[in-house]
């Protein structure tokens, strides 16, 4: 059995039920196979059984007192995956499904991920099945509170720096900072996606939407073509969608879609400035559900299903997805119903949203298929620019970060074909992103020795 089939055997072994974590460690690993006769150190090193554990998972008790006067217990977790380049780094997520599986999923992509990005950053993830849904902003900060009450000893600005992901924005940011700064005296770089007047970057809110658009640019031209005008579903109303779809319209596209964990909306005039000014006030200020989009707007909901499920089922035409909501929400049939219907590109702006048999679809139909933690890798980049800005003490223009975002984009999407090329996988993304992202973790890893 070859190293990389017997170190996915392992996982599936060791953590029985961890199918998201299984699902994320093959994917990558069985693109590695080209470096294991490349580079026989690695095997020697032990660095591909080293690289799928953990450096530690932490997991714990987080209770609070809601509006009622009840004590709530939820879980929490932070997995300190690889901090071969730099501290551990990667969001955390507030949403009622999360588990260990999910946590490790996430960390794991982080690693690579954050090794495309050319800073010094590891990989972490963290989060709870705190579900921030219909909660009060008093409940909101006392259960941010009583995260950070035990997050605190596990992190630091040279440790560990955790930031947002799904449930966690700026205002979640803002109450776990305030508590780290109040119960450790240290106003500090220990977490990124801060406001702006205690620390944040601009662009930091925009940058994970902006660089999936970015990246699908730089694949659209490879073959001649640009946004404009094309046809885009976006999936999500959250961060990542709401800041894909400003940038889409920048670029002279159309976006049509979003949806939330209850309906779907198709508006087919596309979701200009005014719409999409329209739902970030919706999801971020009056936390309202995107149904309420198609009583002020002609357009087409459906509640109960997804965006791909949506298009496929009632036949509409798009020329470039880009899923931005959550893991596995868009599966084979629905891969299958767009690369049918015309599909051009699909850039991911959610991790691992596409299943693994809905991207053997797009890549056996040789769509411009661009992986995740290629493609939304500029959010964490950006997030290492505020790392660089909070040590620096400056504040850098919105100018600035921009074009710093768009650079790392660029080398992103170069690094992602030169070692597709290098490798003889010309133009896999997929294969490119791990590649690239892994020699980087492993020869930092051996440098160290067996630690
Ligand atoms: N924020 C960031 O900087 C980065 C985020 N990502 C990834 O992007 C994705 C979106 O994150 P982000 O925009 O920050 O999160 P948000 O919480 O801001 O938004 C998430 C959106 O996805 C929807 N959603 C979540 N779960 C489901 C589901 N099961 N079915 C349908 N819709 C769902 C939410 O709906 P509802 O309103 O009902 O909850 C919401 O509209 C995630 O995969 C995240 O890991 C990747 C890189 C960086
Ligand atoms: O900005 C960060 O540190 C993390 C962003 C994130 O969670 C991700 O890249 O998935």
């Amino acid at each position: 059995m070859s190293v990389i089939a017997s170190v996915i055997d392992k996982v599936k072994q060791m953590d029985p039920g961890q199918h998201e974590f299984h699902q994320a460690v093959t994917e990558v690993m069985e693109t590695l196979e080209p470096t294991v006769d490349r580079h026989p150190e690695f095997v020697k090193g032990g660095i591909y059984e080293r690289i799928v554990e953990p450096e530690r998972s932490v997991i714990f008790r987080v209770p609070w007192v809601d509006d009622k006067g009840e004590v709530v217990v939820n879980r929490g977790f932070r997995v300190q995956f690889n901090n071969a380049i730099g501290p551990f780094k990667g969001g955390i997520r507030f949403h009622p499904s999360v588990n260990l599986s999910i946590i490790k999923f996430l960390g794991f992509e982080q690693i690579f991920k954050n090794s495309l990005t050319t800073l010094p950053m590891g990989g972490g993830k963290g989060g709870s099945d705190f579900d921030p849904k219909g909660k009060s902003d008093g409940e909101i900060m006392r259960f941010c509170q009583a995260f950070m009450r035990e997050l605190f000893r596990h992190i630091g600005p040279e440790t560990d720096v955790p930031a947002g992901d799904i449930g966690v924005g700026g205002r979640e940011i803002g109450y776990m900072f305030g508590y780290y700064k109040k119960i450790r005296n240290d106003h500090t770089g220990v977490l990124t996606g801060k406001c702006l007047e205690h620390g944040g970057s601009l662009i930091r809110p925009e940058a994970t939407g902006y660089g999936v658009v970015y990246f699908a640019a730089e694949m659209l031209a490879r073959r001649g073509l640009d946004f404009k005008n094309q046809i885009v579903a976006v999936s999500g109303s959250g961060n990542v969608a709401q800041y894909a779809i400003e940038k889409v319209n920048q670029m002279g596209g159309r976006a049509i879609s979003v949806c939330d964990s209850s309906s779907t909306v198709i508006d087919e005039q596309g979701i200009d400035r005014d719409k999409c000014c329209y739902i970030m006030e919706l999801k971020n200020v009056r936390r309202g559900r995107v149904s309420e989009y198609a009583s002020k707007y002609q357009s087409i909901c459906v509640e109960g299903k997804n965006v791909w499920d949506v298009i496929r089922e009632q036949g509409i035409k798009v020329d470039i997805a880009l899923p931005c909501a959550t893991q596995n929400e868009l599966d084979a049939q629905n891969a299958q119903a767009l690369v049918d219907n015309g599909c051009i590109c699909v850039a991911e702006g959610a991790n691992m949203p596409s299943t693994p048999e809905a991207v053997k679809i797009f890549q056996d139909n040789n769509i411009l298929y661009g992986p995740g933690k290629a493609a939304n890798a500029g959010g964490v980049a950006t997030s290492g620019l505020e790392m660089s800005q909070n040590s620096l003490k400056l504040s850098w223009t919105r100018e600035e970060v921009d074009n710093r975002l768009l650079l790392i984009m660029k080398s992103i999407h170069k690094s992602c074909l030169d070692a597709a090329a290098a490798y003889g996988k010309e133009g896999d993304y997929v294969v490119g992103a791990n590649i690239a992202g892994f020699v980087k973790v492993a020869k930092a890893m051996l440098s160290y020795g067996v630690v």
